[in-house]
């Protein structure tokens, strides 16, 4: 069976729907996704009060204060923040007040402290203000009943600070995706131990959960498991009660001990299509146990198996997790190499992008081995080459996937 990139995403995507939302505190929500409309239930500002140190007046008892000639007021209290004193300002006198304190009756605007002598019994005052100035209205910000967060948004620091303003201490949002990590294959070894002879260090289950634990999801990596089917399935099986989403990378294509494929295939809910896209032909998708967990079986090479990450495993979690869009937003830019890329499939080109006063612009970097990793890792982009293309000539317009910009 071949299938296209896209055909292969809608796919995966038809399968995966959003975790069902709960409450959690504020900090334990930040980078999660909004679950329900935030409607206030106070004002911002709660009260009229002053923006400024200095003193509550009338402003009509300033007019014509100036430096040469300056306007004494006797000062009838003092008012800091947090306090509420029931002073009231008659015309003709004047409060000390302080940025953030409840602005006294009476009073219509605030002088800064800076227009005159700090007098603390009187105070001589230097300039007029403006009627109303320096006084922080209520509800000028926000009004008690108003929707200050929309369902669907991620919530940063940003949003944080208005759910704390208004008085939250919890709120409904999507869990972040338990995703299982395994790789699978006879000659892996875990780094830090001795390889033998045709070993090499399991990589993949680190790249892997890396990428899933930046994309926002709790990841637990499962490591190496060798290539015979009843193992690879016992742990399978074993890990479901645990994941919202499985990744396995390896034994997916022809070789004698491809058994991802041959033991997947014959529980009869994962499929194997060749996907058309350079690097990562080779992989396959379904769904596995009563719960129907999502798996990804992404082919053992290091580059195939990131770059299935960032084409189709990306889009899930951020499904998984509610976040809009899914889909990655490319960014256009120039190739600064030429290269062949093969007719009918996607290539992904490894790249190292900048952005420069004409926009992006990206170099080729490493080869297109998908056993390259010295090259990925010295990338920060996928300049994303289209089927029908077979050529890209050095200063031609391509579309760039940013890698970077992809955290949280
Ligand atoms: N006769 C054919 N051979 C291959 C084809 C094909 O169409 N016909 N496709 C090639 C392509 S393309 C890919 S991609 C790979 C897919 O390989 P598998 O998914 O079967 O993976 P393995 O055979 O287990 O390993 C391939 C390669 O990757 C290394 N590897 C595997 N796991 C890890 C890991 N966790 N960390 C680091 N490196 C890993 C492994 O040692 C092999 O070198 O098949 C091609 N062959
Ligand atoms: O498709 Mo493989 O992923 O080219 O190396
Ligand atoms: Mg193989």
């Amino acid at each position: 069976m071949k299938r296209s990139v896209d055909e292969h995403l809608e796919v995966v995507l038809g399968r995966v729907t959003g975790l069902p939302p709960f409450e959690q505190p504020l900090m334990e929500a930040l980078g999660l996704v909004l679950c329900e409309d935030v409607v206030s239930p106070v004002s911002l500002p709660g009260f009229d009060n002053s923006a400024m140190d200095g003193y509550a007046v009338q402003a009509g008892d300033l007019a014509g204060a100036t430096q040469d000639e300056p306007v004494t007021l006797p000062v009838v209290g003092e008012i800091a923040a947090g306090r509420s004193e029931p002073i009231v300002v008659t015309p003709g006198t004047c409060v000390r007040i302080m940025t953030g304190a409840p602005m006294p009756r009476g009073a219509d605007s605030v002088v800064p402290v800076e227009w005159t002598d700090g007098g603390t019994v009187q105070v001589r005052i230097a300039q007029q203000p403006a009627l109303g100035a320096s006084v922080r209205r209520a509800g000028e910000d926000v009004q008690a009943g108003d929707k200050v967060l929309d369902s669907g948004t991620v919530l940063g620091p940003r949003q944080i600070a208005v759910l704390a303003a208004v008085g939250r201490t919890r709120v409904a949002v999507r869990p972040r995706p338990r995703v299982v990590v395994v790789s699978t294959g006879a000659e892996l070894r875990e780094p830090g131990t001795r390889l033998g002879d045709g070993q090499i260090y399991d990589s993949n289950s680190y790249t892997l959960a890396a990428a899933a634990r930046q994309a926002g999801a709790v990841v637990y990596r499962v490591g190496i498991v060798e290539d015979d089917p009843k193992r690879i399935m016992d742990t399978l099986s074993d890990q479901l009660v645990r994941a919202d989403l499985v990744i396995t990378s390896g034994g997916v294509s022809k070789g004698a001990y491809d058994v991802v494929k041959e033991v997947l295939t014959k529980l009869g809910t994962v499929d194997f299509p060749e996907v058309a896209m350079q690097p990562g032909k080779p992989q396959g998708f379904g769904v596995m146990g009563d719960d129907q967990v999502p798996i990804f079986t992404l082919p053992g090479n290091p580059v195939s198996a990131y770059v299935s990450f960032e084409v189709f495993v990306r889009p899930s979690l951020r499904k998984l997790m509610g976040s809009m869009p899914y889909r990655r937003q490319p960014v256009h830019g120039v190739s600064l190499d030429g290269f062949t890329s093969p007719a009918g499939k996607r290539q992904f080109v490894r790249a190292a992008a900048s952005a420069g006063d004409e926009g992006w612009m990206a170099s080729t970097v490493g080869g297109h081995g998908s056993h390259l990793l010295g090259g990925l890792s010295r990338s920060n982009a996928l300049i994303v080459v289209p089927e029908d293309v077979t050529s890209v000539r050095a200063g031609e317009q391509v579309e760039l996937w940013l890698l970077d910009e992809e955290t949280g």
